[in-house]
């Protein structure tokens, strides 16, 4: 078991002094620490002055130079500042052999390589001498992965407990007792076999008031948390298991692992992480940059395409429609769709000429335009420049010029491409087109569905239809993605950008004209065009996520993605295009799929990836190689962090009952006294809303005292999690104390103390309770939305319901 500080003769009789000790001693090294931190931070906010005190002159070059150290410097600093909180938290004490045989060199606190430091980040002093090792490193793996059975050299390890600089206290754990003798300080306490690493740290971690924002794990990552963290960037990997099993944690601490180990590749390309909602996101924005880690850029699917909006909502089924691999096909030909050949030949008027459009000579244009490979507003020059070679030949013969010089060509042809007969036929043969154009076309006309999409069956095809200018929706992003692909920029979006640039240019030399005659600079060597292209030139310090979030073609080193079982293939498609090298860590639970019928396997959800069909893995070990171009294994965590036992069997319980049971039943670590309760109200769904009101009211009320004294006043979150939030959170406003807990700052639910949202909202998010209405209903359409309700709370679940209650959970 974990104590404090082994305990010796003098301890015994004084283990306060002793402690007391022991902590003085570790605030000397966390001191040294921080020390070391403040002199690089000093010295990066140093360099960033420097070099943005040299300003915009000089070469293109040195210009690009400068920007690039800005650039560098401001990412630095904001790596050491992320840092700053609990930068040392642990320590390792290996055998004298071990140390010898790593061959780990001397510094003021390693002590000859017995002792080394683990924090967030790894810093050295000015004579490059280790002072904390970053907890990336080979060496750092001891400290998450020695158990008794396997001690990896380890004698001791040390949880270091600090808050704003102080060290507060440090939990023991013996490794190797066979080894302590060895060891200058001699004994320790008993040995841990308790089969949890840091247990004490980890109990506090879990058991403190959550604040809205996920925290790192660094300080208490377990061994089969740190063996996935850990692994090889290379293909895909899924990372599975039940609620709260730390699946997003660990995914996020392997993105900061792989920024360790494979920093040159990621620093170019830079890592994307998907999540379900902009709430999630939000929930889990701190972590990254508390391990250092500042080039990924998040969002959601509705968000991943630069620029479109897309806030319409729509059915889950008819969101599921549009999710289908099928659209690939469908979009392809409705694209081909707009390259077409007429019946018959078409006049077309050329300054009192008449020439004719002949169907092969299109069909050639398109059959050479389509060889092009380009994508269709592309092709279409190459379409457009053949058929007018053609014309032009026509016209010269009708007119009897002679066309073998370019130059009476290019006056021909000009005549031509602007005439209106021409440019209204050719369009016609080889429409330009929008992606976000097409797809409204595709949803507003019922008969090109039914042409274009012949395996929809009619009534799924009728649950499609949209009228033109509705909002776009979040199943509408990956379609448009995909018609990006295929469609290339259009005549009009290259134009606008010409125009913007254009734009931005002239209003660049005007700014400059005047700042030369305000203040009288240049001397008649600068003029307004110089400068403005200077300050063009120096423009903004665009980070690489940021150039990256703004840049629909990026292609990231790898990406990552949350609640994964929600993704269908055309999504899965949009996120291959994105990592060409297909480096993924997929996270998830195919158990917590919203709707009925969850995919069976990651395979079938990952068809797009190029993975093949075939799962090849196993449970926990579970590595493995599936059948097709892309490697995927899969793992699986087994060990609840969030959930207390009793309302983690209750949800087992309840969605087996329900036909859909865990796919990974879960091991919680700990249990509470009177964290479910259950209640079902009398008057059940009769009940008018001026009653339910009063009683759900009531029950919030309850749990806000409740939380006040387990945590402190205020502390801590709560979610209500209705299938009808709105109305319910409307009737909770009606007490002012409760409406007061619901105020969310910014519109962000997260900051509020009470949070009101459905079960869909809730995924990924945790709260010290969570207070479920009418849990029937949720399970009703989906029992894996009920799963994850149910499975959000850390400290207590209260459960009020005016339905039946479903099968598992009964009235206490
Ligand atoms: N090793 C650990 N030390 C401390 N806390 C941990 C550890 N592992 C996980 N946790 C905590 O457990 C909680 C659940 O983690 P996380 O959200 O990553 O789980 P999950 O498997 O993604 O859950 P879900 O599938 O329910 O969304 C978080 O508060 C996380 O910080």
């Amino acid at each position: 078991m974990n104590q404090t500080t082994p305990p010796d003769a003098a301890s015994q009789a004084h283990p306060e002094g002793r402690r007391l000790r022991e902590i003085e001693s570790e605030q000397r090294v966390v001191d040294l620490a921080y020390g070391e931190l403040d002199r690089q931070l000093a010295r990066a906010r140093r360099s960033l002055a420097a070099t943005e005190a040299r300003g915009a002159d000089g070469t293109h070059q040195s210009r690009g130079e400068r920007d690039a150290y800005a650039v560098h410097y401001s990412s630095l600093i904001s790596s050491l500042e992320g840092v700053e909180d609990r930068l040392v938290f642990g320590r390792m004490d290996i055998n004298p052999e071990s140390a010898k045989a790593m061959g780990a060199s001397s510094s003021p606190v390693t002590d000859s390589g017995r002792r080394h430091y683990v924090g967030r980040t790894g810093l050295q002093d000015e004579r490059h001498r280790e002072v904390v090792l970053d907890w990336r490193a080979p060496l750092a793996r001891a400290f998450y992965q020695a158990t008794a059975a396997n001690p990896m050299g380890l004698v001791r390890r040390r949880h270091i407990e600090t808050r704003a600089r102080r060290v507060l206290g440090v939990e023991d754990e013996l490794i190797d007792v066979g080894a302590l003798d060895a060891l200058a300080d001699g004994r320790g306490p008993a040995g841990a076999d308790h089969g949890l690493q840091g247990e004490g740290a980890l109990i506090a971690a879990m058991s403190a008031a959550r604040d809205g924002r996920m925290g790192d794990i660094v300080a208490t990552i377990q061994g089969e948390q740190d063996r996935i963290v850990t692994s090889p960037g290379t293909g895909v990997l899924v990372v599975q298991g039940g609620p709260g099993t730390g699946k997003t944690a660990v995914a996020l601490h392997r993105v900061a692992y792989l920024f360790y180990s494979e920093r040159a590749r990621l620093e170019r390309s830079g890592v994307l992480l998907v999540g379900p909602s902009r709430t999630f996101l939000r929930y889990v924005e701190q972590v990254l940059p508390s391990l250092g880690e500042t080039g990924v850029v998040s969002t959601t699917l509705a968000d991943l395409v630069p620029g479109l909006r897309a806030r319409g909502v729509e059915p889950a089924a008819v969101a599921e429609i549009k999710s289908r691999a099928l659209w690939a096909g469908v979009l392809e030909r409705a694209v081909r769709d707009l390259q077409r050949i007429p019946d018959s030949p078409r006049p077309i008027e050329v300054q009192g000429t008449v020439l004719s459009l002949e169907p092969d000579d299109v069909r050639e244009a398109v059959s050479r335009a389509r060889r092009s490979g380009k994508p269709h507003n592309l092709a279409r020059e190459p379409f457009v420049l053949w058929l007018l070679e053609r014309l032009t030949d026509q016209y010269a013969a009708a007119t009897r010029q002679d066309a073998s010089d370019a130059d009476t060509r290019a006056w021909i042809r000009e005549d031509i491409r602007t005439s209106r007969d021409a440019r209204r036929e050719i369009n016609l043969c080889w429409m330009p087109t929008t992606p976000a154009g097409l797809l409204e076309r595709l949803w507003a006309r019922p008969d090109l569905l039914e042409r274009l999409a012949p395996d929809l069956g009619a009534q799924e095809r009728q649950m499609l239809v949209r009228g033109p200018g509705a909002e776009l929706t979040p199943a509408d992003v990956p379609l448009i993605d995909e018609l990006h692909e295929l469609l290339g920029p259009s005549e009009d979006a290259q134009a606008r950008r010409a125009r913007l640039e254009a734009r931005r240019r002239e209003e660049l030399v005007a700014y400059a004209a005047q700042a030369i005659e305000a203040q009288d600079l240049g001397g008649g060597m600068v003029s307004a065009e110089m400068l403005a292209d200077r300050v063009a030139d120096s423009g903004p310090h665009l980070t690489l996520a940021e150039r990256a979030r703004a840049d629909r073609t990026w292609t990231y080193g790898h990406v990552v993605v949350d609640e994964a079982q929600e993704l269908g293939a055309m999504a899965w498609r949009a996120l291959a295009r994105r990592c060409p090298l297909r480096s993924f860590t997929v996270v998830g639970d195919l158990a917590q799929y919203s709707g009925r019928s969850a995919p069976s396997s990651w395979g079938e959800v990952l068809t797009a990836l190029g993975t093949g069909g075939r799962r090849a893995a196993s449970r926990s070990a579970g590595r493995g190689r599936a059948q097709g171009s892309t490697p995927l294994r899969e793992e699986a965590l087994s060990v609840c962090y969030r959930t207390p036992a009793t309302i983690m069997e209750a949800a087992d319980r309840v969605v087996t009952a329900l036909g859909a049971p865990p796919v990974f039943p879960v091991r919680s670590v700990r249990d509470l006294p009177d964290c479910l309760s259950v209640e079902r109200l009398e008057g059940g769904e009769g009940l008018d809303e001026q009653d339910w009101g009063q009683a759900l009211r009531r029950a919030v009320a309850a749990e806000c005292a409740g939380l006040d004294e387990a945590a402190g006043p205020g502390a801590g979150r709560i979610a209500v999690i209705s299938p009808q939030a709105p109305r319910d959170a409307s009737l909770l406003r009606a007490d002012e104390a409760l409406a007061a807990a619901m105020e969310a700052p910014g519109g962000d639910v997260l900051r509020s103390r009470v949070a009101v949202m459905g079960p869909v909202m809730s995924k990924g998010l945790e709260f010290d309770v969570v207070v479920l209405v009418d849990p029937a209903v949720i399970g009703e359409t989906s029992p894996g939305d009920l799963y994850v309700a149910m499975t959000r709370p850390t400290r207590r679940l209260r459960v009020i319901s005016r339905a039946g209650l479903p099968t598992g959970l009964d009235p206490s």
